[in-house]
């Protein structure tokens, strides 16, 4: 009879086999302890948790049996101290089981109220809701946003009413389409400092009797701070914040400036010049007023049936005043003010130290900028991306990376400002839409942007987004 013998164990397989009976010993200890963790923790006994845990830290986001940690058990049955305690450890609220719930759903679900408040409060930031994303903000100008909408009030027409009888009411004065400004002369350095002109509706009384005369509802002003008015206060009126209102008006601007109080008032004439020397509080309010009136002024009648129009909510929206227009019916984005999104984007060179800059005949002498192009009906972002460089430059474009957008109320787009890396890049220029197109170096970039005695190119003022993502990509792996 054939006997097996098998063979001595080395001293290797010894040693890992004393190891993973070490493990297991160690695992079933720890997993011991997760249990008894998890058990003071559903049963409410904070002095066991709060013992297991300061003996063993690591116990705090352990789960037991489909995936519940400590802090959904005390969620589940109510133990209020215990989710305060592991709170204050830093256990992580966000957690799942395997049902995809977390504490909050559960606490939630069972009725305590008191623990679905304490779990949903946000003042422990909001870097943990989004794990993994960088949530710092870019901020360009036109897009900073110094009034609260309020867009639930308006079609509130006493409220509105009462808004536009009021003594603190601001409003903003509009023709064809420039807001009443004056001007003066900061420094040299920084040049003209626009602001607007502000009245009150003494001033304003008459022109808002006028039938041509555009009135939109542009929100009240935030109050900065924790003691910032809720809705509800509002509804009651107390400590109302002033409302902001832009008109319109079809009356000869000259007549209007000769009964302007301020001397140095003007209509400004070039708006993508004289709209970029507002402060950043300002420039917001304009992109957005600016952006409204001008849809009025463009869509004064029915796109869908082309009957006349009445308006609604605050200036927000046009109705049709024929009854059986199927613009009152079912979703109809006509009656609605428009936006038209743009991709503009900075396109990299497959090196990492170039990238492609192009101008149109109508720039100034050796100024350069990002591509651009109106994204198309039924089209991603990435892919208008693609299409808009490929078209104007004949560069094609691997991945996308969005990084900020900008308003910009001329009349009304959304510039939606991305970085591109190319997997081509021969350059063949669409002479309609570009003079011409090409890579500039790293250094080059920098030499000009940082504006040199005499800089052997120029970019966009540093109010468009355009300038913001190349200065965006120079600092981005800067070795200055
Ligand atoms: N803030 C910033 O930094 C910058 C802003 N911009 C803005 O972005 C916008 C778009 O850039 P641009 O390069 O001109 O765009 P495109 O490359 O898409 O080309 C513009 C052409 O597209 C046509 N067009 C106009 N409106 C639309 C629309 N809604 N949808 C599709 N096509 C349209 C027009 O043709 P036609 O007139 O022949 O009908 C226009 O000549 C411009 O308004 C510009 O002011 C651009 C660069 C920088
Ligand atoms: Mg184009
Ligand atoms: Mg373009
Ligand atoms: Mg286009
Ligand atoms: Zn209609």
């Amino acid at each position: 009879m054939h006997t097996q013998v098998l063979p001595e164990p080395t001293e290797a397989a010894r040693t890992e086999g004393k190891a993973a009976r070490m493990t297991s010993l160690h695992l079933s200890a720890m997993g011991e302890m997760v249990e008894r963790f998890l058990d003071a923790a559903a049963r409410g006994d904070l002095t066991q948790a709060s013992t297991l845990l300061s003996n063993t830290p690591s116990l705090i986001n352990q789960k037991g049996y489909s995936g519940w940690t400590a802090l959904m058990l005390a969620a589940r049955n109510g133990h209020y101290n215990v989710v305060e305690v592991l709170l204050s450890h830093g256990c992580d609220k966000f957690s799942v089981n395997s049902s995809s719930q977390t504490a909050y759903d559960i606490a939630k679900f069972w009725g305590h109220r008191h623990i679905s408040n304490l779990l949903g409060r946000t003042d422990d930031g909001c870097r943990r809701v989004l794990p993994d994303t960088d949530l710092h903000q870019h901020e360009n100008y036109f897009s900073r946003e110094t009034l609260d909408r309020l867009s639930g009030k308006r079609t509130d027409k006493v409220w509105l009413e009462t808004k536009r009888n009021h003594p603190d009411t601001v409003y903003l004065l509009f023709s064809n389409l420039s807001p009443m400004v004056s001007s003066s002369q900061v420094d040299e350095h920084t040049g003209v400092e626009t602001k607007l002109c502000r009245f009150r509706y003494e001033a304003v009384k008459e022109l808002l009797q006028k039938p041509a005369t555009v009135l939109i509802f542009l929100g009240v002003e935030k109050r900065r701070g924790p003691s910032s008015p809720s809705s509800s206060q509002m509804e009651e009126g107390v400590q109302e914040p002033p409302a902001w209102f832009a008109i319109s008006t079809d009356e000869d601007a000259a007549e209007l400036l000769k009964r302007c109080r301020e001397k140095n008032c003007s209509f400004p004439k070039t708006p993508n010049r004289d709209l970029l020397t507002f402060s950043e509080e300002e420039a917001g309010i304009v992109a957005q007023a600016r952006s409204v009136l001008a849809w009025h002024s463009r869509y004064s009648f029915c796109p869908t049936c082309g009957s006349s129009t009445q308006l609604e909510e605050g200036g927000y929206k046009r109705s049709c005043l024929n009854a059986d227009c199927r613009s009152l019916k079912g979703v109809h984005n006509t009656c609605y003010p428009r936006v038209d999104p743009v991709v503009i984007m900075l396109v990299i060179h497959p090196d990492g130290n170039q990238c492609l800059l192009g101008r149109k005949k109508i720039f100034p002498a050796r100024m350069f900028s990002c591509l651009a192009g109106f994204v198309e009906p039924g089209e991603t972002m990435e892919d208008a991306v693609r299409r808009e460089v490929e078209e104007e430059s004949g560069v094609k474009v691997g991945p996308v990376q969005y990084i900020s957008c900008q308003p910009w109320p001329m009349p009304s787009n959304l510039m939606i400002g991305c970085l591109a890396v190319a997997i081509s890049t021969d350059i063949k220029v669409d002479e309609n839409e570009i003079e011409e197109a090409r890579w500039f170096q790293r250094q080059q970039v920098i030499e000009s942007l940082l504006k040199g005695p005499h800089p052997a190119f120029t970019f966009p003022p540093r109010q468009t987004i355009a300038h913001q993502l190349i200065k965006h990509w120079i600092g981005m792996n800067s070795n200055l």
